[in-house]
Formats: C-alpha cells, sequence, structure tokens
C-alpha cells in the first residue's frame, strides 16, 4: 500500500461503511483520527469501527503522520480537521528505550506536546494513551491517578514527559494510563507466550511484578465511550488523567499460566511454568513490582467498567489460534 494512500478522503469511508449510509442519511459519522496504523489500540479501533456507525475511524501512522517529525504532526492532523484525536502511538519498546533515549523523547515526550497545540488551535479534544510504568511499583495497593510517580526507566520517564507536554498544551485532554497491553494484532506478552511454547516444552516468566493484563479489545471500546462522553460535554470533570485497565491483579507468571491453561484445551500451545524472580531474568530496564491500577475515578466519571483480565484473555487466545504461520516454527506442537 503506497504511504500517500492515507492522504485521501476515501482513507476515512473505507474504514467504514456504515458511516457511509449515515453520511448519505444526513447523518455523519464522527471522525476519529488515530496515531499509528498497526499497532496494538490502533488496530482495535479501526476493527471496531467496522461494527458501529457513530465514529468512523482514520488510523494515521508514518509516513503520513511521524511523531518524531513535529512538522509532520501539524500538516497531517490540521489537513484531516478529525472531530476528536486518539494519541496512541508511542515508542514502546522498554528495554531498547534504555539506549534510545533520543528516539522514545521524541516520540513520547515532544509529539504529545505538539498534538496537543495543534488541537488546540484547532478546538479538538485529544484522548492520549500513558502507562502504568511511570509508577516506580513501591506502592503496596493499586496506584490512584493523584500518586506520586517515578519512572523506573527511560520508557516510563518519556511517557511521563509526554503527558506533561500535553497538559500544558491543551485543557481539552483526557490521559488514559493503562497497562500491560496484549491483543491479537501486533506485539505482546501473551502472542510471545503461544509462540515461545510453540517450539519450547519449559518456560520461566517472572513472578514479583504484579500488574493489570489489559485487552486493547476492551481499551477500544472504552476510548470510544470516553469520546461520546467528550464531544457531548464540555464539562471539566470529564477531563485530566483517568486509569483504565483490565480487572484484577496478576504477575507476569500469572499471566502466562492462564494464557496457557486457555491455549491447552484448544489444541494451542502450552508449556511447563517456571515462576522466578526479576533478578533471574535481567532486562535493560527496571521494571516496577506493582504497578496495579485503581480504575475507580474512571467507572465514576464516565463509566467505564472493565471486563475481568481473565474473560478478555479468553477471548484473545482463542482468536490467535491457531497461530498463524510466521508466529511457530514447530506446527506439528500445535
Ligand atoms: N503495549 C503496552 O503494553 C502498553 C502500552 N501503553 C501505551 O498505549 C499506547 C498504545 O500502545 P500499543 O498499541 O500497545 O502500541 P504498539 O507498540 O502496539 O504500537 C505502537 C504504534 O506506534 C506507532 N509509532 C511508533 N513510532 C511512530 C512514529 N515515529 N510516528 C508514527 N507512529 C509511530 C507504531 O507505528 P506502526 O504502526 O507504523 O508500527 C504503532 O502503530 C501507547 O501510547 C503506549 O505507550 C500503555 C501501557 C501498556
Ligand atoms: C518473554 C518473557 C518475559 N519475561 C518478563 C520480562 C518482564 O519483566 C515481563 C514482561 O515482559 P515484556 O517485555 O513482554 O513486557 P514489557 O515490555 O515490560 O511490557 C510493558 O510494555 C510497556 C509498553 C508498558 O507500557 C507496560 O504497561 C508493559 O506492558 O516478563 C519473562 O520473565 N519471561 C519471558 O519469557
Ligand atoms: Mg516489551
Amino acid at each position: 500500500m503506497s504511504g500517500s494512500s492515507a492522504d485521501n478522503a476515501s482513507s476515512w469511508s473505507r474504514l467504514s461503511s456504515l458511516g457511509r449510509k449515515d453520511i448519505e442519511a444526513g447523518r455523519k459519522p464522527l471522525r476519529m483520527l488515530v496515531t499509528g496504523r498497526e499497532g496494538q489500540v490502533v488496530s482495535a479501533l479501526v476493527e471496531l469501527g467496522w461494527h458501529q456507525e457513530e465514529f468512523e475511524i482514520l488510523a494515521l501512522g508514518r509516513p503520513d503522520l511521524d511523531l518524531a517529525d513535529t512538522r509532520s504532526i501539524d500538516g497531517a492532523i490540521t489537513a484531516r480537521r478529525p472531530d476528536i484525536i486518539v494519541s496512541a502511538a508511542a515508542y514502546t519498546a522498554v528495554d531498547q528505550a534504555e539506549t534510545d533515549k533520543a528516539s522514545a523523547h521524541a516520540v513520547n515526550s515532544i509529539a504529545p506536546g505538539e498534538i496537543g497545540r495543534v488541537a488546540s488551535r484547532l478546538g479538538i479534544p485529544v484522548i492520549h494513551l500513558s502507562t502504568d510504568y511511570v509508577f516506580d511499583g513501591t506502592k503496596t495497593s493499586p496506584y490512584e491517578e493523584t500518586d506520586p510517580t517515578n519512572p523506573l526507566g527511560v520508557y516510563g520517564r518519556s511517557k511521563l514527559e509526554g503527558e506533561y507536554a500535553l497538559a500544558a498544551a491543551t485543557d481539552d485532554h483526557v490521559i488514559l494510563r493503562t497497562a500491560w497491553v496484549y491483543s491479537p494484532f501486533g506485539r505482546n506478552f501473551l502472542k510471545t507466550m503461544l509462540t515461545v511454547a510453540a517450539t519450547r516444552d519449559h518456560l520461566s516468566v517472572v513472578d514479583d511484578q504484579q500488574g493489570n493484563p489489559t485487552s486493547a479489545l476492551d481499551i477500544a471500546d472504552a476510548i470510544v465511550t470516553v469520546a461520546r462522553n467528550l464531544l457531548q460535554e464540555r464539562a471539566s470533570t470529564l477531563r485530566g488523567t483517568f486509569h483504565l485497565a483490565g480487572r484484577g491483579a496478576a504477575s507476569w507468571a500469572d499471566f502466562a499460566a492462564g494464557i496457557f491453561e486457555t491455549s491447552r484445551p484448544m489444541g494451542g500451545p502450552s508449556a511447563e511454568l517456571a515462576r522466578i524472580t526479576s533478578a533471574d531474568y535481567p532486562t535493560a530496564a527496571r521494571r516496577p513490582a506493582n504497578s496495579r491500577l485503581h480504575t475507580a475515578k474512571l467507572a465514576s466519571v464516565h463509566g467505564v467498567t472493565m471486563p475481568d483480565w481473565q474473560s478478555s484473555m479468553r477471548t484473545v487466545v482463542s482468536r490467535c489460534l491457531p497461530l498463524r504461520d510466521n508466529n511457530h516454527q514447530n506446527p506439528s506442537k500445535i
């Protein structure tokens, strides 16, 4: 697909045939511009766009919109003038960010400020995705929105700076801090577990980091609800920072165990799990021991409640099976 294909108006209608019907009936769907092309959250929103008529989704990524290039951000948004922007793209390689600070900073810290400036000039609300990794993990209960931040690594720090930059540029924003995102799309822990288990009988996974596995499919539903609220009401109480995460906590080892328990009876890959400590699994970036998020504010203000992580995980595992050819090396095991 040529990069300029997203540059014409047909990109909007191609993503939502139902939206076209609305246009013909004189009811125009609301136009949601989402940053990124192949990412998990953007893909989930594009898929959702196929099944509802309220929003028409435009996924806009490189080269049409390059977050590392502030001029391209201004040009891309100004040319399309959407009703709402979802800032879903980011530099998400947590370990790589430790040695690629400049890229993480450009994409995660600078770009959200530029998106906010352009959106403010055009009067467009922004929903921005951020992360549980803004916290250091020393709290022993779930983190609330007002808790002090203290990122342990470059990725978390760069995302926190992005929150500040967006908030400084526009009041008309919602920052959704989410966590441990998985989906049938892109790269994520769930797909890694299935892929590795297709070729290995034993797997070691850390058991001393607690968080909330969150399905990008559920995030997309939540974003649509928040977008609807922002476009209906200007109230400042609807704006600000909110935590959005799957219900229930898990360690990465618990998450892996759940994935294998679901996959095995479906005839999918599974492996024997060794529960290890972070010290036994050295990584470039430190990760919080506890990054569970308290989500009551989003429920009370926006009416968003999330399913428990186990039920959403089962949906995603079943969608990932059988593994695609390029996802496994040993087809006889699945
Ligand atoms: N993944 C996770 O576990 C978590 C993610 N988050 C946050 O949620 C949001 C969505 O994450 P997720 O969907 O998982 O992300 P992914 O890693 O799946 O996708 C990242 C997206 O960012 C795009 N992107 C990266 N660099 C640029 C750039 N320079 N210009 C334009 N687009 C770029 C990628 O583009 P392309 O499509 O071209 O590859 C891709 O679409 C992010 O803000 C992330 O920080 C928060 C908590 C957990
Ligand atoms: C693949 C693998 C990972 N691990 C550990 C490493 C790490 O501590 C943990 C998770 O590893 P991952 O690299 O998949 O996940 P990680 O990159 O830490 O995921 C994070 O991504 C960013 C974008 C976020 O915003 C966070 O919310 C979080 O989802 O599991 C094992 O113990 N065994 C394994 O086989
Ligand atoms: Mg990772």
